[in-house]
């Protein structure tokens, strides 16, 4: 059992900066002898990213720019790819957004336009991702999402990105369902609250991490670099068995009644 990713290729999407999730994947995968290719949603990102990508001792990165909600954008996106490396192993898909009106106050009041902004880039962007992609997986991959437990259930605040979690969550089980016949595994990770960017979007954050600490089986919020170790294992041969799967990476917080 190879437990090394020397040799193979995953496209990281989604870093923003340091803390990002997405970039305690890349650090993970880059460890273990990854090949990383990082896309970005706009030029705002680039210089972030090839900032970041250049602390990888060795690593020899690409980058591409990606919008998620242009179909276009998103198959010439793979296009390129395909044409610079041909193969790729794997996927991390860490992307979402909602606006932050429709993450406080009351879901009943999300308007059509923020219901299906929320779901156009949090849900259906996996399914774009998994299409262009599938055909550049030609020796079988990894797709991992990221997830969270308002998804599963009501948690204060989170409202119109727990709807469209739900059917980022339900969207990865239908693509693991089709693309396993290619050996194309499809996961995701529901982690639970850690200080990023986006979590800065969503209101009375600090209140959630206090309750991890008091109330979690393991009495603490869990790190970046935690999310990545078990993206490793979605992404490597140690989970040839999973897919469909959400992985809670959440101190057990999702256990509690
Ligand atoms: C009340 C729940 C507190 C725990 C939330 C944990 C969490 C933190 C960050 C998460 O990722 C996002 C991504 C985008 C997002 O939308 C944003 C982020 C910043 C500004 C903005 O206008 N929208 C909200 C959350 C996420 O899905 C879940």
């Amino acid at each position: 059992m190879n437990f090394s990713l020397e040799g193979r290729t995953y496209v990281i999407m989604g870093v923003a900066n340091k803390r990002s999730l997405a970039w305690g994947i890349a650090k993970s995968l880059h460890e273990v002898g990854a090949r990383l290719i990082f896309t970005y949603a706009n030029e705002r990102f680039e210089k972030p990213v090839k900032d970041l990508a250049a602390t990888l001792e060795g690593q020899d990165a690409l980058f591409y720019p990606c919008d998620v909600t242009n179909d276009d954008a998103v198959a010439k996106t793979f296009a390129s790819i395909k044409e610079d490396v041909g193969t790729i192993h794997g996927i991390a898909h860490c992307i979402a957004f909602a606006q932050k009106e429709d993450l406080k106050g009351e879901f009943v009041d999300t308007s059509r336009d923020g219901y299906l902004l929320a779901h156009n880039i949090s849900a259906y962007s996996l399914v774009a991702v998994a299409r262009e992609a599938q055909p550049l997986m030609s020796e079988g991959g990894g797709i991992v999402t990221l997830t969270y437990l308002g998804g599963e259930r009501v948690v204060q605040n989170y409202n119109v990105m727990g709807v469209a979690k739900a059917s980022l969550d339900a969207s990865m089980k239908y693509l693991a369902n089709d693309l396993g016949k290619d050996n194309i595994r499809v996961n995701a990770i529901s982690a639970g609250p850690i200080r990023t960017l986006s979590a800065k979007g969503v209101g009375d954050f600090n209140s959630i991490l206090k309750q991890i600490e008091e109330k979690a089986p393991l009495r603490r919020t869990v790190t970046q670099e935690e999310v990545g170790s078990t993206a490793y294992y979605l992404l490597s041969d140690l989970s040839q068995g999973v897919t469909g799967e959400i992985i809670h990476v959440d101190s057990g917080y999702s256990i509690l009644g």
